[in-house]
């Protein structure tokens, strides 16, 4: 059997894995299921380190190879601040408005990786299966190409794929474009993104649609599809139950024993559509004021990309949009929003996604959206709480019997949290058993096999 490749920017120890966020967890267990190599970024930064080099790490994990790689300060500037989440993160989340198209970007991000492609060629084998993950790395099988790789590579891109016209602002695109076409197989998390790809590989490059997403440009053909990521449910109902998630549930239930919560849970991103659900939150206690007194909202924003202005920035609108909900409709023995700028350990979240009442997951755009789910593994099926979720979440295709709302939409998001909040508990069941059977159904375990069947199928030439 040939063994898996795993190469993405973050790389996690999978005994861990339960302490890591969103694609780490899932690529931790989808290598412990089968044992392999995982590569990318070792997390070290090597100040005054000379650009396109840094040290290699190889350590056993389990049944997992760990091999990682230094970056200079410079290449992490360039490649992770600056081209990847500078350009590429806010372009395919439509910001046009946040991009920062620095022409030095570029340099450092192919030389990455081109590092990546140098240091991992050293660990394959001739007939690995190589499975390269998110926008850091599109480029690398190209230059995995140019070093004699032969080897089966697949793609799977995490975040979404934007419309033709938003995608082609990028200085860039048609090179990144051609360089997707060294792939075997493209993957994404959405219907709505394989049309997007679809469209603009034959709008841009010309491409010829073969049928069943098969698209040939550059000499090349390559397979697409959509596989929505999941999670593992019955990890995460075992975290339920386990000592750290009952000790934050038991503390919630105390302490908001006369409440009602709602909770928002994300990384600190502008992706996240934060101030806009903050609003709705505000107009919810204006136009529905019973739920003054009654209702918190606790809102966890676990710090991410520090570095950047653009997250600084937020960071301060968030402050400011907290403290005047809390000034204008703050009471001495309540306080409507909890804002918590600080990671909260994974263990302990089961607790509070089922303490609360309500979660809301209203991203402006989101490649999938984790939470979403891992609120739906942690309720307690005889008393549910509900999930309000943005149409514009990857989770929304399949997510439908949540509460979708426009997060743009203030009024329309303020009535919704006031439905969600008054929703009777035989809807909130019935509901929740629906969620419940698709997120088991198309789990994490279902993503890596349904991804790996067809990239063993798929054969680019
Ligand atoms: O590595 P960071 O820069 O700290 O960012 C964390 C991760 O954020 C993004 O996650 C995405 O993947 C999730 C799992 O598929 C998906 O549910 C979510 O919608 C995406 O935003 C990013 O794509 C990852 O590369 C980062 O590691
Ligand atoms: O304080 C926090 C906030 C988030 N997470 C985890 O981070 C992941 C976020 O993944 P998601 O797909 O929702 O979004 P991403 O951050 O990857 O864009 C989820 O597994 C969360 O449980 C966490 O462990 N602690």
């Amino acid at each position: 059997m040939s063994r898996l490749v795993v190469v993405s920017n973050r790389v996690a120890d999978p005994r861990k894995a339960a302490a890591a966020g969103g694609l780490a967890v899932a690529l931790g267990d989808a290598l412990n299921a089968t044992g392999g190599l995982w590569f990318g970024w070792s997390g070290t930064v090597v100040e005054g380190g000379a650009p396109g080099e840094g040290e290699l790490h190889v350590q056993q994990a389990g049944n997992v190879t760990l091999a990682t790689v230094d970056l200079s300060a410079e290449d992490h500037a360039g490649y992770y601040l600056g081209y990847s989440n500078g350009v590429l993160w806010p372009v395919f989340h439509y910001r046009l408005d946040l991009a920062r198209f620095d022409a030095g970007f570029i340099g450092a991000y192919r030389r990455v990786n081109q590092l990546f492609a140098r240091k991992l060629m050293t660990q394959l084998k001739p007939d690995d299966i190589l499975w390269v993950h998110d926008y850091h790395l599109i480029p690398l099988a190209a230059e995995l190409r140019a070093l004699g790789a032969t080897q089966r590579i697949g793609f799977f891109l995490h975040i979404p794929l934007p419309p033709q016209q938003v995608l082609a602002a990028i200085p860039q695109h048609e090179w990144l474009m051609r360089a997707m076409f060294d792939y075997d197989l493209l993957g994404f998390q959405s219907e709505a993104d394989l049309q997007n790809f679809s469209r603009y590989v034959q709008a841009e490059a010309g491409a010829v649609d073969l049928g069943e997403h098969r698209f040939r440009a550059f000499h090349r053909t390559v397979q697409a599809g959509a596989f929505p990521i999941g999670i593992d449910v019955d990890e995460f109902a075992a975290l339920t139950h386990g000592k750290e998630a009952s000790d934050m549930y038991d503390r919630m239930k105390e302490e908001y024993s006369r409440r009602k919560l709602l909770l928002g849970v994300e990384r600190l991103d502008y992706s996240k559509g934060l101030p806009q659900r903050l609003r709705a939150f505000e107009a919810l206690l204006k136009k529905y004021p019973e739920n003054i007194r009654s209702a918190t909202l606790i809102q966890i924003a676990s710090p991410s990309r520090e570095d950047m202005g653009t997250y600084t920035d937020l960071l301060q609108e968030l402050e400011s949009l907290c403290g005047a909900t809390n000034g204008n409709f703050g009471e001495l023995d309540w306080m409507p929003v909890r804002f918590i700028h600080r990671n909260v350990a994974r263990k302990r979240l089961p607790g509070l996604y089922r303490a609360a009442r309500v979660a809301l997951v209203t991203p402006l755009r989101d490649g999938m959206n984790l939470v979403a789910k891992e609120f739906i593994a942690a309720q307690d099926p005889a008393d549910p709480g509900v999930l309000v979720l943005s149409r514009f979440a990857g989770a929304a295709e399949q997510l439908k019997e949540a509460l979708l709302v426009n997060p743009y939409d203030t009024d329309g998001t303020a009535d919704t949290m006031q439905r969600a909040l008054q929703m009777p508990l035989q809807e909130r069941q019935a509901r929740h058993q629906r969620l419940l059977k698709n997120i088991r159904e198309q789990d994490v375990h279902w993503w890596r096999q349904r991804f790996l069947d067809m990239l063993g199928n798929a054969c680019n030439g």
